[in-house]
């Protein structure tokens, strides 16, 4: 079934359950979690590693389906969406920020946000206005035809979520974000995470380790036997 959610909220997670099948048998990592993440609000999780959170993330953005459980996205039930439909309402929905920045290096920054909107069938007049806003907001607009490795690590980042929020998704999913940047670089990269979020209205879930992130965060939430939990 799908249909619209009246308010803001973006993402809805309802009792899922994530197992995977591995050669010392199944690992039942998630366990009847819930999760809602309304526009505007940045939700932190925590846990230790193999907690479960980049399982969650990737469940939250629909790139992995959960065993059982519901998912909305965007006010969307994805279950029963074929793969082209999920695709699409990803594609236009979801910003994801890597630990890795995963930009790729032959393309410079302002080529790397470009790519969502290629993805999306954006015009080209639009897209070049997107891009060069979206880099002015990150404060790249000088460094808009460097190529990645012409880059420090918090300048890679913020191409990252610049390439994240270019398409103005309902929903921003970002794993360890900060977990390649030294401490300072690290907060300032938290800090415009959530002022963007804050000022686009986005729904946002950050994994991270990082204590000092957590001041950021709308709700911090820890990922314990498969659950979440106030932390
Ligand atoms: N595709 C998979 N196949 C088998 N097991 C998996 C798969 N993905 C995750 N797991 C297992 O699920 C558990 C949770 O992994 P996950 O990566 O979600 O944890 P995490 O909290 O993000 O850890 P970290 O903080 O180290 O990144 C781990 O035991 C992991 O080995």
């Amino acid at each position: 079934m799908t249909h619209r959610e009246p308010d803001g909220l973006r993402v809805r997670l309802r009792d899922v359950h994530r197992s995977f099948t591995t050669a010392a048998g199944p690992v039942h990592v998630l366990r009847g979690l819930d999760l809602e993440v309304g526009s505007g609000e940045l939700v932190v999780v925590r846990g230790p590693s193999g907690s479960g959170k980049t399982t969650l993330l990737n469940i939250a953005a629909t790139i992995d389906a959960p065993t059982s459980g519901s998912v909305e996205l965007a006010g969307r039930d994805v279950a029963g969406m074929g793969d082209d439909a999920l695709a699409d309402l990803r594609a236009a929905s979801v910003g994801y920020v890597f630990q890795s920045f995963g930009l790729l290096p032959v393309l410079s920054a302002a080529e790397n946000v470009e790519v969502p909107l290629r993805l999306i069938g954006t015009e080209p007049g639009e897209r070049a206005a997107r891009v060069a806003e979206v880099l002015e907001r990150v404060g790249l607009a000088r460094h808009a035809r460097q190529r990645p490795y012409e880059l420090s690590g918090g300048q890679q980042q913020r191409v990252g979520v610049a390439r994240a929020l270019v398409t103005r998704p309902a929903v921003l999913v970002a794993d360890e974000p900060t977990g390649q940047l030294d401490s300072g670089t690290a907060e300032q990269v938290m800090a415009l995470i959530a002022d963007l979020v804050h000022s686009a209205g986005v729904a946002a879930v950050v994994a991270t380790h990082d204590p000092a992130l957590m001041a950021r965060a709308d709700r911090v939430l820890e990922l314990h036997d498969g659950r979440l939990r106030p932390a």
